[in-house]
C-alpha cells in the first residue's frame, strides 16, 4: 500500500472542519506536496495539522505503511475518541495532541516498545485515571507535559531524568518520585495530595520519625514502630554475631597454612579440583614486596584497586556454581565472603607464554579502561594453573539472549537495543585497536557468549586480548581468529580479522542464526555465514531473513537492511579490501544518529510560545 493510500486512508476518520486545507489532499498530487506532510527525501516523516479544528479521530493503523514517519502533531483541535494506538508506530519520536478534547484514561501498556520517542505532549485534554506505567519507561523520552488534564493516582517512577516535564493541574497523588525531587516546584503545582520534595508538603509514612503521624492512626503506627525496632535490634545481634565468625574464621585461617582448611562441599576449590601447594601466601596488598617475588609466588595478583579486598584464599573457599565450559576451560560464578559476586575463569592452554611475559601482557590489559570492556580485577599464575576473575554479570551474555535457555521473564531483544549492542562492540573493539597496538586481532576471540550484557543492555566484551598468552596450537583450534578466511586460506591474522569478527557477529544479531551452525569457510569453499546471508540477500527486505524473536521491527526495515549490510561489508573475504575498524564504527554511528540521535521536528518553538509549530532540523537542537 502506498503512502498516498495510507494518508487517505487514515483522512476517512477525521472530521474535517471549515478551511483545512485537507482538500490538497488527492490523487493528483504526490503527498510530499499536501498540506500538513513533512518530507525528506521524497518520503512523509512528519504530519502536522494545527489548528483546523479537526474532530473525529486518529486511525493510526492506516499510517503503518509510512515507513520514515517520525512526528505527528495535531495540536489545537477537537479531537477526541479513544487513546491512538501511536505504538504501533515503533520508530516515532514525538506526539503532539496538546488542546484537544480526549477525555480517555490511557491504557497501561500504552507506550511500550517506543524506544525511539522522545517527546510527549498531552497537555490541556480531559486525560483521567492513572499515568500509564509504560510512559516511565520509554527510554530516550526527554520532554513529558501532561498538564492540565484529570490525571489521578501516583506519578509513576522513571528511569531517567527528563529535560522537560510538567505534571501541573492534574489530581495526582501520592510522594513524587526522588529521581525528580530536583525540578522546579511549580511542575507540580495544582495537584492537591502530591507530596514530597520538590513541593513543601511533606509525605506522612511511618517511617518518617519525627513527622506527625494522624489520630486515627497512632495506635497502628506505635505498634509499627515497636516492630521496626525489634527488627534493628534482631539485624543487630545478627550482625554482631557474624562480625565475631568473621574474625574467628581469620584467627584460624592465620595459624594454618593457605589451603589446609577444608572448604564447604560448594568451594571453588572442590568443584575446580583447584589445588596449590605452595605455603607462600602473600598480601595482595603489599604491592612492592610482591612485585619482586611475584612471578614464583601462588598470589592473587590485583590489576584493579578497587576491587582488591579478597584473596586466593577467600576465592578457592567461596561457593562456587559452574557458570560453562568454554573451549579454554570452565568458568565459576562465585560469591565471596565479603558479598561481591565473582567469576573465575580457569585457563587452559596457557603455558607457552613465560612468566615475565605472561605477567607483562596482564598488566598491559589491566591498563585497559573502557564502558565496552569488561575488566580483568585479578589473576592467578602458576605453571600448571592460570586463573582469571572478574565481575559477574547477572543479564548473561548475548549468546543466551540470542540462542534460548533465558530465564524466565527475559525479554527479547529489540531492534534499538540490537543496534546499541553492535555499536557497544564497534566502540569496545576500536578501543583494544587503539591501545593494544601490538597485537595481531586486539580481540581475536569475538563471538557472542563472549558479549556479556549489563543491567541496561549495554555489551562488554570479555576474552579479548588472549592471543600472546595462548598456545599457538591451540589457539588455531580454538580461536575464532584463527577460523577467518585470511587465516584459512592464507594462514594469516591480522588487526582486521576482529573486523571480519565483528561482521559475523553482526549477521548473527540480525539473523538469530549461530555461526557455528554453518560448515566453515574452508578450501572446499563451504558456505559459511556470511556466505549464506548473501545468497539470500537481494537489497531488499527479506522476512525470513531475520531473526523473528526481534519483535515489530517498527518501520526501521531500511535502517536493518544497512546494518546488515554494514555486516556484510566487514566480512569481505579479501583482507586488503576489508575496511578498518575505525571506517566501520563510523558507518555505525552514522547510523545511530539516523536512528536516534536526531530529531527533525519540535512543534514548540519555544517553551512560551506553545501554540505553534515549526519544523526544526536536527542541526538546530542539541540533546546531548
Ligand atoms: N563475567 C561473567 N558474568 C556472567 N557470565 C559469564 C561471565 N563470564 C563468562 N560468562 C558466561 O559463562 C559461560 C562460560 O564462559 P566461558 O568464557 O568459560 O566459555 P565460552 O565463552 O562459552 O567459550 P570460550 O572459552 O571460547 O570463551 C558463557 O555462557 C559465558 O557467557
Amino acid at each position: 500500500i502506498s503512502e498516498t493510500e495510507s494518508l487517505l486512508k487514515f483522512k476517512k476518520c477525521l472530521v474535517i472542519g471549515g478551511a483545512s486545507g485537507l482538500e490538497s489532499w488527492d490523487r493528483k498530487n504526490p503527498p510530499c506536496k499536501w498540506f500538513g506532510i513533512l518530507c525528506d527525501q521524497g518520503y512523509v516523516w512528519g504530519i502536522r495539522l494545527e489548528n483546523i479544528d479537526l474532530a473525529g479521530s486518529l486511525d493510526i493503523e492506516a499510517l503503518t505503511g509510512l515507513k520514515s514517519l517520525r512526528s505527528l502533531s495535531f495540536m489545537n483541535n477537537k479531537l477526541r475518541g479513544p487513546f491512538p494506538q501511536f505504538k504501533k508506530l515503533g520508530a516515532l519520536k514525538s506526539i503532539y495532541l496538546s488542546n484537544n478534547q480526549f477525555d480517555v484514561t490511557i491504557p497501561k501498556d500504552a507506550f511500550d516498545g517506543m524506544s525511539w520517542l522522545k517527546k510527549i505532549h498531552l497537555e490541556h485534554n480531559k486525560f483521567n485515571g492513572e499515568i500509564p506505567v509504560s510512559v516511565a519507561k520509554i527510554p530516550k523520552l526527554l520532554e513529558l507535559r501532561l498538564d492540565g488534564n484529570q490525571f489521578t493516582g501516583k506519578i509513576p517512577g522513571f528511569t531517567h531524568k527528563l529535560h522537560m516535564l510538567n505534571f501541573s493541574n492534574n489530581a495526582l497523588s501520592g510522594p513524587i518520585p526522588n529521581i525528580l525531587s530536583t525540578m522546579d516546584p511549580k511542575l507540580f503545582e495544582g495537584n492537591k495530595e502530591l507530596c514530597g520534595k520538590p513541593l513543601v508538603t511533606e509525605c506522612y509514612s511511618p517511617y518518617n520519625l519525627s513527622g506527625e503521624p494522624k489520630a486515627s492512626s497512632k495506635k497502628k503506627t506505635s505498634k509499627f514502630l515497636y516492630i521496626v525496632a525489634a527488627g534493628v535490634a534482631a539485624i543487630l545481634a545478627l550482625l554482631i554475631l557474624l562480625g565475631l565468625i568473621i574474625v574467628l574464621c581469620r584467627r584460624r585461617r592465620n595459624k594454618q597454612p593457605l589451603m589446609s582448611p577444608e572448604p564447604g562441599p560448594l568451594s571453588l576449590q572442590r568443584r575446580s579440583g583447584i589445588h596449590k601447594g605452595d605455603k607462600g601466601q602473600y598480601s595482595f596488598r603489599s604491592k612492592k614486596r610482591v612485585a619482586k617475588r611475584m612471578i614464583h609466588t601462588t598470589e592473587l595478583l590485583f590489576l584493579r584497586d578497587d576491587k582488591g579486598n579478597f584473596d586466593l584464599q577467600d576465592l578457592l573457599k567461596a561457593s562456587a556454581e559452574i557458570l560453562g565450559s568454554g573451549c579454554f576451560g570452565a568458568s565459576y560464578k562465585t560469591l565471596l565472603l565479603n558479598g561481591s559476586m565473582m567469576v573465575v575463569k580457569r585457563f587452559k592452554h596457557m603455558d607457552s607464554a613465560g612468566p615475565e611475559e605472561f605477567q607483562d601482557h596482564m598488566k598491559r590489559l589491566g591498563r585497559l579502561n573502557h564502558e565496552n570492556l569488561l575488566p580483568v580485577v585479578a589473576y592467578y599464575y602458576k605453571k600448571e594453573e592460570k586463573l582469571f576473575v572478574c565481575d559477574f554479570i547477572e543479564n548473561g551474555s548475548l549468546a543466551t539472549f540470542l540462542h534460548g535457555h533465558r530465564s524466565l521473564g527475559q525479554t527479547n531483544l529489540d531492534w534499538p537495543t540490537r543496534l546499541n549492542i553492535v555499536k557497544g562492540v564497534g566502540r569496545g573493539l576500536l578501543y583494544l585497536h587503539e591501545n593494544l597496538p601490538s597485537l595481531m586481532a586486539p580481540h581475536g576471540h569475538l563471538k557472542s557468549s563472549n558479549v556479556l550484557l549489563s543491567e541496561n543492555f549495554e555489551p562488554l566484551l570479555t576474552d579479548y586480548g588472549l592471543i600472546p598468552i595462548i598456545n599457538a596450537e591451540s589457539a588455531q583450534e580454538l580461536m575464532v581468529a584463527y577460523k577467518s578466511p585470511e587465516y584459512l586460506k592464507q594462514s594469516r591474522v591480522t588487526k582486521k580479522t576482529d573486523v571480519w569478527e565483528l561482521g559475523v557477529l553482526i549477521l548473527e544479531i540480525l539473523t538469530g542464526k549461530l555461526p557455528e551452525s554453518f560448515p566453515q569457510s574452508d578450501k572446499e569453499s563451504e558456505e559459511d555465514m556470511a556466505s549464506w546471508v548473501k545468497s539470500i540477500f537481494k537489497g531488499e527486505w527479506t522476512q525470513d531473513l531475520f531473526d523473528q524473536e526481534m519483535g515489530k521491527t517498527n518501520n526501521c526495515e531500511g535502517d536493518i537492511l544497512k546494518l546488515l549490510t554494514i555486516g556484510l561489508i566487514c566480512c569481505e573475504v579479501d583482507v586488503e579490501k576489508r575496511l578498518d575498524i575505525r571506517e566501520v564504527v563510523g558507518m555505525i554511528e552514522d547510523l545511530m544518529k539516523e536512528q536516534g540521535d536526531d530529531d527533525f521536528y519540535s512543534t514548540y518553538a519555544s517553551e512560551a510560545d506553545g501554540r505553534s509549530s515549526r519544523g526544526v532540523s536536527s542541526e538546530a537542537i542539541n540533546f546531548s
